[in-house]
């Protein structure tokens, strides 16, 4: 069977888009996400997009981790898939139903409303999630903020200088984040602005991370150190994001389809 995708990206952030809103495809596992997201010897991607028709908005958006494994909400995704749509609509994820609405060089999303239980991010014991008793190598009291899926955030002098290629894996693993977790390092440059890296569960350091921009300034605005509407630096670029009076996540940036291709279902299956 061949196989029609998009090739798209959010800031660097890159993905495999598939879609199977009118047309089926076999059944995606981890191997097969797996395969067609390796950069030897697939398409390569740091995430691959699937969308499905939904009973309950426009249409379901799936997410795949480079290792394969599927996760609840992805942020750059989000606004490719906008772009790709060419319309609003609201989409189903497993992280909750979020509402993406094209702009003139990408799209804003609403990313639906944070969630700071202990239990809800999910942590392994209850702990106040605003600063957290814990610490690794230098890097101490973080925040945790679900955004449709788990974010830790540590507040550093200068991003540059922690070594997350090292320390990213450490964290992400560690057994106090039961389903594992992406893994922030912010420094507030100012009232409006945030710079950020961020280490991605399933995927290693990545050039931007949507969710983990939101997470990230939502976890900022909840300790009062910015205001309610932030432009947050990545190394792929900037995104905007709001947190409304509503409590909903309003993030606005820019995305870009790369190229389109097929290829034969049966040779990554
Ligand atoms: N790149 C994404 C986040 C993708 C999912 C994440 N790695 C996870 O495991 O939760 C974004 O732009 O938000």
């Amino acid at each position: 069977m061949r196989v029609e995708f998009s090739k798209m990206h959010g800031l660097g952030n890159d993905f495999i888009v598939l879609d199977a809103r009118k047309v089926s495809l076999p059944a995606i596992d981890t191997g097969v996400a797996r395969a067609l997201a390796d950069r030897r010897t697939g398409i390569g991607c740091d995430q691959l997009i699937v969308l499905e028709p939904s009973e309950t908005a426009d249409f379901r958006m799936r997410i795949f981790n480079h290792d394969g494994g599927e996760v609840g909400a992805c942020g750059n995704a989000s606004r490719a898939v906008a772009l790709l749509h060419g319309a609003a609509a609201s989409v189903e994820t497993s992280g909750g139903t979020i509402r993406v609405e094209p702009t003139e060089n990408g799209a804003s999303v609403d990313m639906g409303e944070p969630r700071f239980d202990w239990n809800a991010i999910p942590l392994e014991y209850a702990m106040d999630t605003s600063a957290m008793p814990v610490g690794w190598d230098g890097l101490d009291q973080p925040g945790a903020v679900n955004v449709g899926n788990p974010h830790v955030i540590f507040f550093v002098g200068e991003t540059d200088t922690v070594p997350l290629d090292r320390i990213g894996p450490e964290i992400e693993t560690d057994p106090l984040f039961p389903e594992r977790v992406n893994v922030n390092v912010a420094t507030i440059e100012s009232r409006t602005h945030i710079r950020l890296r961020v280490w991605e569960r399933g995927v290693g350091l990545t050039r931007a991370c949507g969710t983990g921009a939101c997470a990230t300034a939502v976890h900022a605005m909840r300790r009062g150190l910015v205001e309610r509407e932030v432009t947050v630096t990545l190394p792929g670029g900037d995104l905007v994001i709001a947190w409304g009076e509503d409590n909903r996540i309003l993030m606005t940036g820019p995305a870009t389809e790369s190229y389109r291709g097929s290829f034969e279902w049966s040779d990554f299956a």
